[in-house]
């Protein structure tokens, strides 16, 4: 029988039981909007179907998409079977016999007037909107009224009390899935870890727990550093672990560690600021140490797996970035320099990429 607060950290996931529908039913919250968006707003699969095989780019062109939001859109239609997707052949997607069935015009199984008697959802026209402009919505589609800077996630982040109350969610998701990377990189040698924005350096002190002599470091922005050093002192950590503020976007990383953690950080950006972010760990890395990327990734044929190409429309909404796929980061790594590079999975849906500098 699970009791709360039972136990170390490490044995109390061991034994409990297994939450990834929970992380599934938050994470995908967006996802059913964006697919009434598509139905609704753009008759995304009549459209298609008239047209045959097209590429994304010209699918963007013609439907009048932007790129990041219809990347994700496309995923998500070919996690659920909608479209076949084909990176490697130029990434052509072709509506399948489900899409063509159930939600084009002319077919006597056509589902769109039950798809749409939701189109006026809150939720759909924020997506429609992305899914034309790339501008992000308001994080949980915020109250109207509110200014781009108060709703903006990032720029939010500059509040206290959404600091908090941010850094409490991510140390919360952090419990169950912190000893479980932990366990997927135990033959990573860590000496010294740098946690890129950590937040409340819950990742961090999983790695440490399981590699006694090794120190760390909680790489933050203000005011998310306050909250995370209250939290890493009332665990008994801040003899090994310390937290350094700075902005990852302006500051060099500070070098003197062979391991750098990037979690679930990556997924808030665009393709700009992640090249800038491995490019900036690459440089500070010690030769010869580890890059971890831990973090729901779509795989490198964008088919997948549905419950992140859900969770990526999350992150399309609120924030420039996505889910990226393990093709994606390993070009953007190997750009930069990074080797070796493979993919581990660890639990609710994560993943961790590897990537080594050479020494
Ligand atoms: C989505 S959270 C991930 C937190 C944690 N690594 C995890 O896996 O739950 C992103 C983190 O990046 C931090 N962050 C955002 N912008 C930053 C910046 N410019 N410099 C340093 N940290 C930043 C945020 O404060 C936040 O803690």
């Amino acid at each position: 029988m699970w009791t709360h607060g039972e136990g170390h950290p490490v044995s109390a996931v061991a034994h409990a039981p297994d939450p990834t529908g929970l992380y599934r039913i938050r994470d995908g919250v967006y996802a059913a909007d964006l697919l009434l968006a598509a139905v609704t707003e753009f008759d995304l699969f009549t459209r298609l179907a008239a047209r045959g095989p097209v590429t994304v780019a010209d699918a963007c062109a013609l439907l009048g998409l932007a790129a990041r939001p219809a990347d994700v859109l496309f995923t998500l239609c070919a996690a659920h079977g909608l479209v076949d997707r084909d990176v490697a052949g130029g990434d052509v997607v072709t509506v399948t016999d489900l899409g063509r069935c159930h939600l084009t015009a002319g077919s006597p199984l056509d589902l769109r007037a039950y798809y749409g008697s939701l189109s006026e959802r809150p939720a759909v026209a924020e997506l429609a909107h992305v899914l034309r402009t790339d501008e992000q919505a308001a994080w949980g589609s915020a109250k109207p009224g509110a200014t781009a800077q108060d709703a903006d996630w990032s720029g939010r982040l500059g509040d206290v009390a959404f600091a908090e109350r941010i850094t409490s969610a991510m140390d919360a998701r952090g419990a169950y899935l912190a000893p479980r990377l932990a366990a997927a990189v135990d033959d990573v040698a860590v000496g010294a870890l740098l946690d890129v924005g950590g937040s409340s350096g819950i990742y961090a002190t999983a790695l440490l727990d399981a590699a006694p002599d090794a120190r760390g470091t909680v790489f933050e922005r203000a005011p998310v550093d306050v909250a995370a050093r209250t939290l890493i002192e009332s665990r008994g950590h801040a003899d090994r672990l310390d937290v350094v503020t700075g902005d990852m976007f302006t500051d060099p990383l500070p070098t003197g560690y062979d391991v750098h953690l990037f979690s679930q950080v990556l997924h808030d950006w665009d393709r700009p600021r992640v090249e800038h972010l491995l490019r900036s760990s690459f440089e500070a890395l010690a030769p010869g140490g580890t890059l971890l990327d831990h973090d729901t990734h779509v795989a490198a044929d964008k088919r997948g797996p549905l419950p992140v190409a859900e969770y990526s429309v999350l992150l399309m909404h609120s924030t420039p970035g996505k889910c990226w796929s393990v093709g994606e980061l390993t070009e953007i790594a190997e750009g930069v320099g990074f080797v070796g590079i493979e993919h581990r999975p660890t639990a609710a849906d994560r993943g961790v990429l590897i990537a080594r500098k050479p020494a």
